[in-house]
Parts: C-alpha cells; sequence; structure tokens
C-alpha cells in the first residue's frame, strides 16, 4: 500500500493551531524529504522543506522526529511553516482576506534531495484565520475605518482595539484571530484605506478617541475600560492613547516606541512632534540592506524629549513585548523606559517580556520571519532582524502571553478608569 500523510487536526485548522504532520506507511527507516508550500494572495509562493528518516516502523511524526536538515533541522513541528521562504526576495507573508484560508500543499518525496525524489503522497491543508461562529463585521461609523470581529454567542466580551504599523491599510489576521479566544477585537484603520488619507503629515488622537468610545459603547462589548494591541508604529499610538485617552484598562505594545516617530501627533492642544533622526547614521549591511537602528535620536535628550509620549499619565496597566534583535528601533531601551518612568511616578510596574534573537515583525505563531523588506516610511529596503528558530519560539509565547494578559485584565472584577487630561 502507497505511503500516506495523516494531517491532525484533517482538512483544516486555524492558522494559530499546532499541526501534527506524519506519514505512515514508509519503508523501515526510508529516507524521505518533506515539501510544503502556500502562495499568498499576491502570487508570491512561500515553501520549505526538510529531510526525515522513517522509524524502523516505517513511520514518521513530525512531533517525535528531528528534521535532519533543510530549511531547518531538528525537531522542530511546526518548521516546515514557520521555515517557509518566499520566492520574491524580501516579501512579507501578510493574510489580507481573513475570509479565505491560506491553502498549504504538503508532498512527502522519496530520498532527500527536495526536487528530485519521486513523489510518495501528499496532501493539502487549510489554515483559516476566522473562528467557527466569529463574526466579522465592517465598521463605518463617523470617521472610524475598521472590521470588528465578535465571537459566538451574545457577549459582552472584552473588547481590544488592534493597530499595526507604518505602511497603513487594513490588517485584519490578527483581530481575527483573537476574537475567536473570546474578544471583540477591532482592527483599526488609520491611513491608506478607504477614505482615510493615502499619506499624513499628522495623526489626530480624537480619530483614536472615536474608534475607542465606539467600541466602549458598543452593546456587545463589556466595560469599563478597553484593551490595546498594537506593533511597530501601532505599538507607538498606543503607547499615545493609552497616556491621553480615557477608557483604556490595558495595552500589550509589540515592539513600540516611547517617542513619537515620523508624524506629528496632535490631542487637543498638545502636539508631540517627530523625534529627529539622523539618516547618515544609517549602516549599509549585506546585499544592499539598510539597518536603521541608530537613525532616531535619543528621546531622552535635549530638544527631542518633545517627542517623548509622556506615559507616566497613564493609569493603564502594560505588557511589552520586545524582540532583542529589532533593528528597527530600539524597543527594549523603550520598554525598559517606560516602565522606569511608570514606576517614577507611581504607576502600576509593567510587564517586560524579552525575547531573544528576535526581529521586529513578531506576528502570529507560525508565520515564517520577514528579516528584510522594503520600509514603508523609508522606501528602501532595510533589515528587520530576527533568527528564524528564536523569533518563531517567540511568536508562540507571545501570542500566548498576550492572550492571558488580556483574559486578566479585560475579564476580571471591574475597576476604576481615571480621567487623565
Ligand atoms: C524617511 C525617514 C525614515 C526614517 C526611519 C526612522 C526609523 C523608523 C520609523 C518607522 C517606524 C515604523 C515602523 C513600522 O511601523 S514597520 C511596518 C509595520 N507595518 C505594518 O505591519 C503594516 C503593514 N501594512 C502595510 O505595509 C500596507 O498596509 C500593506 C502592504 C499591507 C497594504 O498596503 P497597500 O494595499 O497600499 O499596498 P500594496 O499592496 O499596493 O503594496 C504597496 C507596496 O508595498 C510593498 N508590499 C506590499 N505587500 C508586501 C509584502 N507582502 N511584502 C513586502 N512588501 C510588500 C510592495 O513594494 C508594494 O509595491 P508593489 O511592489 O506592489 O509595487
Amino acid at each position: 500500500m502507497a505511503p500516506t500523510v495523516i494531517l491532525e487536526p484533517a482538512g483544516r485548522s486555524l492558522w494559530d493551531e499546532p499541526l501534527r504532520v506524519a506519514v505512515h506507511r514508509l519503508a523501515p527507516r526510508q529516507p524521505v524529504t518533506l515539501r510544503a508550500a502556500l502562495r499568498d494572495e499576491k502570487g508570491a509562493l512561500f515553501r520549505a522543506h526538510a529531510r526525515y528518516r522513517a522509524d524502523a516502523a516505517g513511520r514518521l511524526d513530525l512531533q517525535r522526529a528531528p528534521a535532519l536538515g533543510g530549511s531547518f533541522a531538528g525537531l522542530e513541528p511546526m518548521g516546515l511553516l514557520w521555515a517557509m521562504q518566499p520566492d520574491r526576495p524580501f516579501w512579507r507573508l501578510l493574510k489580507r482576506d481573513v475570509q479565505t484560508p491560506f491553502v498549504v500543499e504538503l508532498e512527502v518525496l522519496d530520498g532527500h534531495e527536495p526536487d528530485q525524489g519521486k513523489l510518495l503522497a501528499s496532501a493539502v491543508h487549510e489554515r483559516h484565520f476566522l473562528s467557527p461562529g466569529v463574526r466579522r463585521v465592517p465598521v463605518r461609523e463617523g470617521r472610524v475605518r475598521a472590521t470588528l470581529f465578535l465571537p459566538p454567542g451574545p457577549g459582552p466580551f472584552p473588547g481590544i482595539v488592534d493597530l499595526f504599523g507604518a505602511g497603513g491599510g487594513l490588517l485584519e489576521y490578527r483581530a481575527s484571530l483573537l476574537a475567536g479566544k473570546g474578544f471583540a477585537v477591532m482592527a483599526l484603520a488609520y491611513y491608506n484605506y478607504d477614505d482615510l488619507p493615502k499619506h499624513t503629515d499628522v495623526f489626530h488622537l480624537e480619530y483614536f478617541e472615536e474608534a475607542v468610545n465606539y467600541l466602549l459603547c458598543h452593546p456587545q462589548v463589556k466595560g469599563p475600560g478597553i484593551g490595546l494591541l498594537g506593533s511597530s508604529k501601532g505599538g507607538e499610538l498606543c503607547i499615545s492613547m493609552a497616556s491621553f485617552l480615557k477608557g483604556i484598562t490595558a495595552a500589550v505594545i509589540i515592539n513600540g516606541s516611547i517617542a513619537n516617530v515620523e508624524i506629528t501627533l496632535r490631542y487637543k492642544d498638545v502636539t508631540l512632534p517627530p523625534l529627529g533622526k539622523d539618516l547618515n547614521r544609517t549602516k549599509v549591511i549585506k546585499d544592499g540592506l539598510k539597518d536603521i537602528v541608530d537613525v532616531l535620536n535619543n528621546p531622552l535628550e535635549g530638544p527631542d524629549q518633545k517627542s517623548l509620549i509622556p506615559v507616566e499619565r497613564s493609569d493603564t496597566t502594560f505588557l511589552f513585548l520586545v524582540g532583542q534583535d529589532d533593528h528597527n528601533w530600539k524597543s527594549e531601551f523603550y520598554a525598559s523606559e517606560a516602565s522606569k518612568r511608570l514606576q517614577a511616578h507611581g504607576k502600576k510596574k509593567p510587564q517586560v517580556i524579552c525575547y531573544p534573537e528576535t526581529g521586529h515583525f513578531i506576528e502570529l505563531p507560525f508565520f515564517p520571519l520577514c528579516t528584510a523588506s522594503l520600509h514603508p516610511i523609508l522606501g528602501s529596503l532595510v533589515f528587520w532582524g530576527g533568527e528564524p528558530r528564536s523569533h518563531a519560539m517567540a511568536q508562540v509565547d507571545a501570542w500566548k502571553q498576550l492572550q492571558s494578559f488580556f483574559h486578566r485584565h479585560l475579564d476580571g472584577e471591574k475597576g476604576t478608569i481615571l480621567a487623565k487630561l
């Protein structure tokens, strides 16, 4: 009988679920190569392969068998996903439409030559971004342009606003999966989407306030406060929201900055200018990639202090998730400074989790690492940092940590929300 691929769950699973891959009916100790591939919505092909050897009974189980080489090595049951590389250089895996899955094709080839062995077996598996019963509700309310994801059932649910970074648009894949964990999550656009400006020199915090209030007033959102989740420029904006706006109980900042970067921020009569920078501090590393980690000025010094976000005003409970190899900016320094400033002002000590060999884009579990791509502000190819295996481990942990943080701080007893300004 021919070899077969056994997948658990079979046929389909959520993107953040571990997938158990096994191959049965191989010859005892047969050398094989496993290949995985998926195509993104822009046609880029992401692929990984790994060499294995079946056991004495002709079985291969990726939870027990180490990869002997290929795109990764060692015991890595999800390596065929996180070690994928795009056929387009400097391309990042993004999910643009959460209503369709990524379709992963798995192949088992005889021998250890990834492009030459005879095809022994194959399987197709769908990786979804919408949990069963999660509702996707486009929001066009006042100025707010967003998508709200509601868990199944009547609620009310703890509410979270989710922001991605520079480049804008509306990325929904994190919000949609998080809604499956029992939260009402609003993926919020703030530029380069729908009728929002394509580019802007100023962000008005009143826009974000409108979004927070929309969520707070939603009948299926449980008060008295909501959570914020933001990465990169989105993380920085979450720190500003938590510092100036009412109604924010908890915030998770993934590689964010404590200073306002690149685009002026206004709220009522307050203006935070962009942090100073010196592009001469750009280093050109291999393949002409730019390393911009030293470009921004130190926000604790001189006139650059005007760009510092007054995080010490905030009564929000923070979790900072930090990639220690972030080459976009100095996320670890920013998180530690935020922690110092909050504590110096008698505020709650934030939780700071630092991940070694982890770069700028801490994504959902099993997303392949994007080490370099076009910088949405600089317009040139930059190095984001990270080592694939460590980065993959960090993504799994970060996803668990942020969920338990939000459950702890948004699902608990009602707290008092204090006015800030
Ligand atoms: C100047 C001073 C700088 C100083 C630096 C100081 C320090 C740092 C400060 C900065 C702090 C901030 C730090 C941060 O925040 S870092 C950035 C974090 N940002 C995000 O995570 C949000 C990402 N969002 C976006 O990038 C956009 O909204 C997307 C792309 C989703 C859609 O948007 P839109 O629908 O409008 O886009 P398009 O499809 O027409 O594509 C447009 C172009 O984008 C390129 N592209 C698209 N997809 C991919 C991909 N998968 N891989 C690689 N590249 C991709 C590609 O070249 C394409 O052009 P073309 O090839 O099609 O012609």
